[in-house]
């Protein structure tokens, strides 16, 4: 649906974007993970045509005319709401922007995010709130993509899984593109269909989902009371011998996640005890720290 090549945007002699060239798949729900100043906003500002790129090009697949396809997405705004008005008039403000007049829409997206009964006005709305209604005015009109900056800041562990399920729903109802910002890969691990890894302006990786959970399986883990013969059987009996042994005495066999019983059947009628079987996984933190090669502020 997007697709980037070799994007750039640099700020004097600071490259904030470099080089990005990433795609975006129709129905896709695309996580841009990346760290505090990673380049994300950026990026979205890139593709919205809010800033002008010093580099590279981005073609939107199904239209030839950016403009055009511009207006067939959501953004989300972040600031731009009046602080006198409440969620329903700063929606029907954003919708008249839009071109949309029906009160029925403004009261589709209030009962989406959870507005619907809030008759505050935006100055004493909380943090999350204000997120909920940034979500919400990017969703106005029902566009076939949207793209959400950071859409979890701020929310509590309810909203988050709110908007989870919210997301989810409209990609399965409508097929709707998401294209979701964050500096916490496990808030949407659960729900990312691609992922694109960002650091200091790189792209350092694009990857499914599934590919993505088949690097953070890293095979079996087991441990039993005798470390000499489970080898011995691993290598004669079962003819595996791509396993490694860990200095906490457990072994570690890939890719044999799926099939623990094999291993546990073997181990055990051949008299040993097994004290530990489980799935080896890289934690997902773990992971986004060993591809940007960092240890702080994930
Ligand atoms: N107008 C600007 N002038 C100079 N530098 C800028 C400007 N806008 C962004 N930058 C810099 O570009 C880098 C990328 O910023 P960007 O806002 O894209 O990061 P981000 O990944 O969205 O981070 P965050 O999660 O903090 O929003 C940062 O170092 C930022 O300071």
């Amino acid at each position: 649906m997007i697709q980037t090549q070799q994007l750039t945007k640099k700020y004097g002699n600071y490259f904030a974007v470099n080089n990005v060239s990433m795609s975006v798949q129709k129905g896709d729900i695309y996580g841009l993970i990346g760290k505090n100043g990673a380049g994300k906003t950026t990026i979205f500002k890139l593709l919205m045509g809010l800033i002008k790129p010093s580099g590279g090009s981005i073609t939107f697949l199904e239209s030839y005319n950016l403009e055009m396809a511009r207006h067939s997405i959501g953004f989300m705004m972040e600031d731009g709401f009046f602080s006198y008005l409440n969620a329903h008039d700063n929606l029907m403000f954003a919708a008249k922007l839009k071109g949309i007049e029906d009160e029925k829409e403004i009261n589709r997206i209030l009962q989406l995010v959870g507005l619907k009964n809030s008759t505050k006005t935006f100055s004493t709305f909380s943090t999350g709130m204000k997120q909920r209604l940034s979500i919400g005015q990017a969703l106005l009109g029902n566009p076939d993509m949207v793209i959400l900056d950071e859409p979890t800041n701020g929310l509590d562990p309810q909203g988050i899984a709110d908007f989870r399920n919210l997301v989810m729903e409209l990609n399965q109802k409508y097929q709707t593109t998401f294209l979701i910002s964050s500096h916490i890969l496990g808030e949407l691990n659960l729900i990312g269909t691609r992922f694109g890894f960002i650091n200091k302006g790189y792209l350092v990786q694009e990857i499914s989902a599934k590919e993505l959970h088949n690097n953070i399986h890293q095979g079996l883990i087991f441990q039993v009371n005798k470390l000499k013969k489970a080898c011995e059987l691993l290598e004669n009996k079962l003819k595996i011998t791509d396993y490694r042994v860990t200095k906490n005495k457990e072994i570690i066999l890939p890719g044999y996640e799926d099939r623990p019983y094999i291993i546990a059947k073997c181990m055990v009628e051949n008299g040993l005890d097994l004290m530990q079987l489980k799935v080896n996984q890289v934690s997902l933190e773990e992971y986004f720290l060993n591809l940007i090669g960092g240890n702080t502020n994930v």
